[in-house]
């Protein structure tokens, strides 16, 4: 399991740490890991051109002191300081290394001309910002780190503009500075980084859309802090190996589960086939369809293994093009009724806020989780872990927000996030495919937490498989189901 700590988390477990080992000592060992990082990033540090931009705290003292072992290794580097305060040691420990101090002046902005947008006779060194940006093999973004406000003040985003009008990559040192590092939202300019190298632990930026991909992937260095429970976790190969329900010697397809599938309409009689196409690839022994004749004439086509009509059931999955044929009292007495339920699309109009749901996965995407919450979808999109928590606290359910990183939280607060998905997966019939492979797992036997955060997984993955760099259909996902499964369970 990877853990996101939140700001004052981190904060706290540094201050229990520094208190105990001598001073300076996180500092460097977070600066070593950083320098190893973008060396490694480089490809070698001999030679290599590197632009630390230099913000007023700790996360500038960092890049400084990353930027002074890079120049002992014979890059060239130099810093330019956004602010007067920048971490006085750091950038000592930088020039005696024999990297270079750059006081930069008020830029004017990307529209502005590169080449005059620095003055040099206001820099220490003879070389303008915008030069030395242009000619950079990397930018590291020392501005701010977990101290940090969203937004770039003015001289900072003028030189975070030029590093993107350049193509050159951008390092972030702990976060991309700008995001909002406790909720993952951007609501003003960041950095957009090719790489990220955090410390001690992941913050909910790394892992909550938008700000997750502004991070680009994210290198966790261990500096040795002791943190409690994390509020928000993220599945790994490890974690689904334990939690998936595999079959043992006594099981039957009873006891390994019996999934009903309430999803397709004569309108839609093809989500009916691409649900239960995901659900078979999920651990269930057993699929009932429920529907209408022809819609089940449709799906026993496709998959001669499913029983058609109703039965005993341990787990439902409903909604998945419905469309007009939504019975919302059915499915208010089956959310009602002691079986587990994967709640999906046109179902979660039925919906309310009355009962106690607390074994129910909605699977909602930005517009419909929108809906539920009476906001506008751009809302949501912005303030996806935000919005998440609130529905499942409101409809005691837990959700499923769909989506570039998949944010699953529970009434009881947890939060996990799912980060493996390939953009190849936005295509039609793929929700219905996790809806089917969810209520797998519900019927399994797993918790709707746990059902939603392995059934997020499994389903990138297969699209991973599926995809290798190219397009997907849904079918294509749900029939990759089986080989992700059995390479993640280590067969
Ligand atoms: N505390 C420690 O022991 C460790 C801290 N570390 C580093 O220290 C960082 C935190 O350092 P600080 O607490 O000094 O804070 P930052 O360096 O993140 O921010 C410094 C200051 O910038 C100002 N600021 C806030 N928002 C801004 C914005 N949008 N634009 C410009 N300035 C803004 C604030 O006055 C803030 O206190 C971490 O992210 C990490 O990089 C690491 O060295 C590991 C150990
Ligand atoms: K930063």
């Amino acid at each position: 399991m990877r853990s996101a700590h939140t700001v004052e988390q981190v904060r706290a477990a540094e201050a229990d740490l520094m208190a105990r080992v001598p001073e300076g000592t996180l500092m460097q060992r977070a600066a070593t890991g950083l320098a190893v990082a973008i060396s490694n990033f480089l490809g070698g540090t001999y030679g290599a051109r590197v632009v630390l931009l230099i913000g007023s705290g700790d996360n500038g003292g960092d890049a400084l002191y990353a930027g002074a072992r890079l120049a002992r290794r014979g890059a060239q580097v130099t810093a330019v300081l956004l602010s007067d305060k920048a971490h006085r040691a750091g950038a000592e420990a930088l020039r005696t290394a024999g990297g270079r101090l750059v006081t930069s002046t008020p830029l004017t902005g990307p529209s502005a001309d590169p080449s005059a947008t620095a003055d040099p006779s206001a820099t220490t060194a003879p070389t303008a910002v915008a030069d030395l940006i242009r000619s950079a093999d990397v930018v590291v973004d020392g501005i701010v780190g977990i101290g940090g406000r969203p937004g770039l003040r003015p001289k900072a985003l003028a030189v975070v503009q030029l590093a993107e009008r350049f193509g050159v990559p951008i390092v972030a040192v702990d976060t991309p500075s700008g995001v909002d590092v406790d909720t993952g939202e951007t609501p003003e300019p960041h950095v957009n980084a090719a790489l990220t190298i955090t410390f001690g632990t992941h913050k909910i930026c790394h892992f909550i859309d938008p700000a997750a991909t502004a991070c680009g992937p994210v290198h966790l260095i261990d500096i040795g802090l002791d943190l409690p429970p994390a509020e928000v976790e993220s599945l790994q190969t490890s974690d689904i190996a334990r939690l998936y329900p595999v079959p043992h010697g006594e099981s039957d397809k009873y006891s390994r589960g019996v999934l009903g599938l309430m999803v397709g309409s004569t309108q839609y009689p093809g989500a009916a086939v691409i649900a239960t196409s995901g659900a078979l690839g999920g651990p269930v022994g057993m699929v009932r369809y429920v529907g209408p004749d022809a819609v089940a004439e449709a799906v026993r086509a496709a998959h001669p293994e499913i029983v058609a009509g109703e039965g005993r059931v341990q787990a439902w999955a409903i909604g998945s093009g419905l469309g007009d044929e939504l019975d919302i009292p059915r499915i208010r007495e089956l959310l009602d009724a002691e079986e587990p339920v994967v709640l999906d699309a046109d179902g979660l109009k039925a919906l309310d806020d009355s009962g106690d749901h607390f074994d129910v996965l909605a699977t909602p995407h930005a517009g419909e989780l929108a809906r539920l919450l009476d906001v506008d979808r751009a809302t949501v999109e912005a303030e996806r872990l935000k919005h998440a928590r609130l529905a499942a606290e409101r409809y005691d359910v837990t959700v499923l927000l769909k989506g570039s990183t998949t944010v699953i939280a529970s009434p009881d607060g947890q939060v996990r996030v799912n980060t493996n998905a390939t953009p190849w997966l936005a295509t039609a019939g793929a929700g219905d495919v996790l809806a089917g492979l969810c209520g797998s797992l519900l019927a399994a036997g797993l918790t709707p937490l746990d059902a939603g955060s392995v059934g997020a997984y499994l389903h990138a993955a297969a699209a991973n498989l599926a995809s290798s760099s190219g397009p997907i259909t849904a079918m294509s996902v749900a029939a990759a189901l089986p080989e992700a499964t059995r390479y993640l369970l280590g067969g």
